[in-house]
């Protein structure tokens, strides 16, 4: 397998009045090529700063204040990857909702309540496809066939040069304002509605010309995040994430949306990363999956390998506290509280919580490592400091 993502040692902080939140503590995991990425833990556990820290999106008081984000993307096996971290702002508009888009639990947030849903999507489009289409306008340009149609020579010239030398931001805006260039964007604009009425019929939605038409609050909860779904995917991006995307919605609807990434991560996208507290969603969905306690990595490992033999004591613990992997059905809880990022524990921070703590665990912050193929651990049981098992 090779690597489309991954973060190594990142390390984000909230500089609030209350003290410096550590959110996360160098958080290292990889998201290969071709899967479905879980990432689970409990509320407050960093699992949505460790997405948003990747797409560089922390709001203030945060900060990312150590680590790397590689992005493999299209590059070919052997090259070097992108470092987002060091990428500008622009660069990273450029990224965001391309090659990587970002859905979230709530579609009313993502969607413009006052434009067509077909719009939306093919805004998403037009957004990050305008430098390809600008380029497609040169080319008519170019053709003496076409040129005809454009006016004078001069104005040519100015729209060829502008457009050259920039042609993400100009041309649009220029074309806006040659009434002669004004079907242009109308032909761009129908083109892309068209496209965006294609994406939202490739979501299982009966009738897209007509839900394409549609606002909004003409839409159920389940059809919304389709939407916000076929926006993500409008410029088939190389990563979907999806920070509990289907949580708010009913069981039913829950289940249609999960089996519709599954099969669009078959044939449109090449992986998910995917944020759940819900562990048989991990379960049903996933290939791999990552376990977060308190802001660390604490376990990585395939989901049959998790599920049939969870190393970490807090990812035995989070398994013994959900009902369906009970057999008795008897819910237990984990004993004690999740701590306070501005002072946790030192040491590795599940030790307060932890039954197998031992003295190393209070001072020594356990590295996360590999056992076995394909499953690492963070947790000095299994480390040459403690025993082998537990
Ligand atoms: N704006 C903020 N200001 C201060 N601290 C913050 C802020 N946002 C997040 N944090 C800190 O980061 C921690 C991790 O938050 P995060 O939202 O990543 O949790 P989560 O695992 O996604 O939880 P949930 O399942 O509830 O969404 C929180 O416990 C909190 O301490
Ligand atoms: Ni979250």
């Amino acid at each position: 397998m090779t690597a489309l993502i991954e973060t190594r040692d990142l390390t984000t902080h909230f500089y609030t009045y209350e003290g410096v939140v550590k959110a996360l503590d160098r958080v290292s995991l990889c998201v290969d090529r071709g899967i479905t990425f879980g990432l689970v833990g409990e509320s407050g556990c960093g699992k949505s700063v460790t997405v948003r820290s990747m797409m560089r999106i922390i709001q203030e008081p945060g900060r990312i204040v150590d680590g790397r984000v590689l992005f493999y993307g299209r590059q070919r096996q052997g090259e070097k990857p992108v470092e987002l971290l060091s990428q500008t702002e622009a660069w990273m508009q450029g990224l965001r909702g391309d090659r990587i888009s970002m859905i979230f639990q709530e579609p009313n947030a993502a969607l413009n309540p006052i434009m067509r849903v077909g719009d939306q999507v093919a805004e998403s489009f037009l957004f990050h496809r305008r430098r390809s289409m600008a380029e497609k306008i040169l080319k008519d340009l170019a053709d003496p066939d076409t040129r005809v149609f454009l006016g004078t020579r001069r104005l040519q010239h100015t729209l060829y040069a502008r457009t050259a030398s920039n042609p993400d931001a100009a041309l649009l805006r220029i074309s806006r304002k040659i009434p002669l260039l004004k079907r242009w964007e109308s032909r761009i604009k129908k083109e892309a509605f068209r496209r965006a009425t294609a994406i939202i019929g490739r979501l299982g939605i009966a009738h897209p010309e007509e839900v394409a038409q549609n606002y909004p609050h003409n839409l159920s909860g389940g059809m919304k995040q389709r939407i916000v779904i076929a926006i993500a995917l409008a410029c088939k991006p190389d990563l979907l994430i999806a920070d509990e995307a289907t949580s708010n919605l009913d069981v039913t609807v829950q289940a249609q949306i999960l089996d519709l990434l599954q099969e669009l991560k078959e044939t449109e996208i090449t992986s998910i990363l995917m944020i759940t507290h819900d562990l048989g969603v991990v379960a049903e969905s996933c290939d791999r999956v990552g376990v977060m306690y308190a802001g660390t990595l604490c376990e990585e490992a395939d989901v049959s390998d998790l599920f049939a033999g969870p190393k970490h004591p807090y990812t035995v613990a989070l398994m013994d506290s959900v009902p369906r992997f009970h057999q008795e059905g008897e819910l237990k809880t984990i004993d004690g509280a999740v701590p306070n990022l501005v002072d946790p524990p030192p040491g590795c921070r599940f030790h307060p919580r932890c039954p197998h703590v031992m003295g190393v665990c209070k001072t020594e912050v356990p590295e996360l490592k590999a056992i076995g193929t394909n499953h690492k651990v963070a947790c000095h049981l299994y480390g040459d400091k403690g025993e082998n098992d537990v």
